[in-house]
């Protein structure tokens, strides 16, 4: 992210990460993690398996305490005033605690004690546009019509920013686009909503905001426009195996060797890249196009992806240290 836009997103927002760090015995969940969500975006945290990011959001909802650094929301502390968080967010989680022997419209009645007036109406309407059966109950749902119920919980008071752990895990195809053009809708309106998602062509069609974590540390924090304008796949075809090829300038998020093919994933490519490849630097059929973010994240989270697969040992002893 560069200095302006970060900038943008520190002044307005909704929430901040700084400097933290979680561990669970011996596996480091999050190292050194700041972040700021600007208010008004459809934000989306990536990040393979296992790359924290349903840690940052329980710390973010004061589930979990960070071992060390600082989060808010909506400028209180997570660790202090986590009541009053949940209170002003909606939350989703991987797996939401339901009470399970009530029916939807119980459970909505229920809830709404804890929240102003207006909650009820707007939750029964959210649960009759979900077609969730009113009578069935919780525990007889299907994994989905769940799902729905702890949407409409969430997003009943019309909060603020809502945070979602995966959330189109089980909907079926309509209510996912329902639902996702719902969380754009709110964005329109000033509204905030934190996903993490596995779901990447999801992801490009609603997400203003991109973040991807990977082995608990934030990779990348940009505009989805900025990243997919700014980040480049260069290809070239080695002469022989083995041979010594200059990397390109820029910023070389990864790369990747198949066969005599190099691939290389570049933030910031300078236009006069293809002067780094003289005819004597042993690389033909040289091409750069705009990368995916599947790509990118595919670039960043594959630990493959950071080991040259090599047909012969000479290759092995290629220079890496411009890779990070
Ligand atoms: N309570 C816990 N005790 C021990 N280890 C944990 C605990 N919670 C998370 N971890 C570990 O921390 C790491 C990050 O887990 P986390 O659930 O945040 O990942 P994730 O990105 O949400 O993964 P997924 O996409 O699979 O849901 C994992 O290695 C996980 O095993």
């Amino acid at each position: 992210m560069n200095m302006a836009t970060q900038n943008m997103a520190a002044r307005n927002s909704v929430l901040s990460l700084k400097s933290v760090y979680k561990r669970f015995q011996q596996t480091v969940a999050l190292h050194d993690v700041s972040l700021d969500v600007p208010s008004g975006v459809v934000f989306a945290l990536l990040g393979e398996n296992g790359a924290g990011k349903s840690t940052l959001i329980k710390i973010l909802t004061g589930y979990e305490s960070a071992d060390y650094g600082h989060a808010s929301v909506l400028g209180r502390d997570c660790d202090f005033e986590s009541m009053e968080i949940r209170r002003k967010i909606g939350y989703v989680s991987d797996a939401p605690a339901l009470y399970e022997w009530m029916t939807p419209p119980e459970i909505g009645w229920f809830t709404s004690a804890f929240y102003p007036k207006g909650f009820l109406t707007r939750y029964q309407q959210l649960l009759a546009e979900f077609n969730v059966p009113a009578e069935t109950k919780i525990k007889n749902l299907s994994k989905g019509q769940r799902a729905k119920v702890a949407l409409a919980l969430a997003i009943g008071h019309d909060p603020e920013l809502l945070i979602l752990d995966e959330p189109t895990s089980g909907l079926d195809p309509m209510v996912r686009r329902q639902f996702l053009e719902s969380m754009v809708d709110r964005a329109a309106v000033g509204r905030t909503v934190l996903l993490s998602s596995h779901q990447i062509s999801e992801v490009e069609r609603v997400a203003d905001w991109v973040a991807i974590l990977h082995h608990g540390q934030l990779k990348v924090v940009a505009p989805l426009e900025e990243l997919k304008t700014e980040v480049q796949m260069v290809t070239a075809t080695v002469d022989s195996l083995g041979s010594v090829v200059p990397v390109p300038r820029g910023e070389v998020l990864t790369e990747v060797h198949t066969g005599r093919q190099i691939r290389w994933i570049v933030k910031n490519l300078p236009d006069d890249w293809r002067d780094d490849f003289p005819p004597s630097a042993g690389a033909t059929k040289l091409s750069a196009q705009r990368a995916t973010l599947e790509e990118i994240f595919i670039a960043i989270c594959d630990d493959r992806a950071t080991r040259p697969v090599v047909e012969d040992d000479a290759a092995l002893s290629r220079p890496l240290e411009a890779l990070s």
